[in-house]
């Protein structure tokens, strides 16, 4: 192996899926000086706009800049993009406002980013290396990662190309292709979950003259026991609003006048914020997306294939953490390929050993916000809770870090910031 840990032999890689994790993963792998091939199922998204059913921003906190800052993109996206969430602004039903600062002891914040303008960034990113090449409008339709070999649909002239592989990543996120074909491995454990909750997206304009209508430096939130509209910031001084909300509750509304009944009894403050108009326009306008929760393992097949970021490990979006738990994928995976040189077989082992409790850990933890949403900000005991972790966190900081302030604000493991809080709630039980 080479003085850096570069691995003596040169692979031709194939990463399936161009979204956030594989155009990460491809510039990390180029880095190395594998050849990478990277299939798309869209088209080049630099040349669309955007896409509906997908959040068009994201919280990025500190795992997801430690791997962009891996290859060179974190400053440009947190100092000239990202704009600052430093608390949570929580709206309560009477249109009164009280905020939550994230980390009062060092001021940390977490950053709204737009998906497709880091989508844009990474792909860009990856024309620096002469060893990347970009397919967009290919599908991959069929697979057998045993001996490497993929057949991808080209959409715009329905023909089918074959292509092999020395290693297939597959980053092809939820619903990925990749794994499916893993599924039908021997020992390959999967379950998904989805919740009984949807989606759906609302837009606050800019003011008229082109200001922020809502203070931007915080996460703004409306919780509303079994729903919850939540809004980020976005470049354009627009917010990007997502209802969340039962299945049940959409289909309900299936009118203009109960929709502005549902929205004057619970998020009265929004409406002159998105306009009657464009309030009725985009809620009928577009249908509630589903969430869905992916939990399987292990996540390769021999030295032959891998699968990362929301194809490994889709989580419902309680915590803010899914691209950064994918985004967290790519790092640790660069990290394997340097401790083991050139032997894939021990860099996909390790990953599939050591990542799956940690995947685990944040799916359980953003179900579990799910679970608590209901009173999540507005549970008295959720805020007494809060105050005591806070005291502790400013008397003992390296001792007590608080579950939220470890997964959002330090690169622990997600498997231990369980731990942490199941030994935080014995001991608090002692004297709460
Ligand atoms: C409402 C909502 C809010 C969220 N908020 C946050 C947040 O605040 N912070 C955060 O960190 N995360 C957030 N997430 C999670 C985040 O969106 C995902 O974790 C992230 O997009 C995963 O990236 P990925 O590249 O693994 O998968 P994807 O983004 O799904 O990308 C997969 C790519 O593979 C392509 N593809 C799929 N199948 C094939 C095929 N057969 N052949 C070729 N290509 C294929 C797709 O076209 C896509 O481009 C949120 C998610 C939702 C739904
Ligand atoms: C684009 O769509 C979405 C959708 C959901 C989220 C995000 C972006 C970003 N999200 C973040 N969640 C945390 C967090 O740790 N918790 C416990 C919270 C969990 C919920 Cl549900 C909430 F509403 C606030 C907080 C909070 O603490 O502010 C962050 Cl820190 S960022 C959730």
């Amino acid at each position: 192996a080479l003085q850096n840990g570069n691995t003596k032999k040169k692979l031709d890689i194939v990463v399936v899926g161009g979204g956030l994790v594989g155009s990460l993963e491809a510039i990390f792998l180029a880095k190395r000086g594998h050849r990478v091939s990277l299939y798309e199922y869209r088209e080049d998204l630099r040349t669309t706009p955007h896409v509906r059913g997908r959040s068009i921003n994201l919280a990025l906190s500190v795992r997801g800049r430690k791997a962009l800052k891996g290859v060179g993109v974190e400053d440009h996206m947190v100092n000239e993009h990202g704009i600052p969430m430093r608390a949570r602004m929580i709206h309560r039903p009477d249109g009164t406002t009280y905020s939550i600062p994230y980390d009062a002891r060092t001021n940390q914040c977490i950053y709204s980013v737009g998906r497709n303008y880091l989508n844009n960034i990474l792909l860009k990113e990856s024309e620096n290396y002469d060893n990347v090449k970009k397919y967009f409008n290919h599908k991959l339709i069929k697979s057998n990662l045993r001996n490497g070999s993929l057949t991808f649909l080209k959409t715009e002239t329905n023909e089918t190309v074959d292509v092999t592989a020395d290693l297939i990543i597959g980053a092809d996120g939820a619903f990925s292709a990749v794994r499916k074909e893993m599924m039908k491995q021997p020992l390959f454990d999967f379950s998904q979950q989805y919740i009984e909750h949807g989606y759906l997206e609302l837009c606050i304009p800019a003011s008229e003259d082109g200001v922020f209508q809502m203070p931007p430096n915080y996460l703004h939130i409306w919780p509303r026991g079994n729903f919850m509209m939540i809004a980020l910031p976005n470049q354009d001084c627009s917010w990007t609003v997502t209802l969340f909300m039962p299945f049940k509750n959409f289909k309900d509304i299936d009118t203009d006048e109960k929709l502005m009944i549902f929205f004057q009894k619970y998020f009265s403050d929004s409406i002159p914020l998105i306009g009657e108009k464009k309030l009725i326009e985009d809620f009928f306008g577009g249908s509630p997306s589903p969430l869905v929760a992916v939990k399987c393992r292990p996540y390769n097949v021999l030295d032959k294939a891998l699968i990362i970021g929301d194809a490994a490990h889709a989580v419902v979006p309680f915590y803010g953490q899914g691209m950064n738990a994918g985004f967290e994928d790519c790092y640790i995976l660069d990290e394997l390929f340097r401790k083991h040189h050139d032997n894939v077989a021990d860099i996909l082992q390790d990953f599939s050993d050591s990542r799956w409790k940690d995947a685990f850990a944040i799916s359980d933890l953003a179900m579990y916000n799910y679970i608590e949403m209901r009173d999540l900000v507005t549970r008295p005991s959720y805020r007494l809770r809060k105050a005591v972790d806070d005291f502790l966190f400013w008397l003992l900081p390296d001792f007590w870090v608080p579950l939220y302030n470890s997964v959002t604000f330090t690169t622990m493991p997600y498997s231990q910031c369980v731990k942490n809080r199941q030994w935080q709630n014995q001991v608090t039980r002692l004297f709460l």
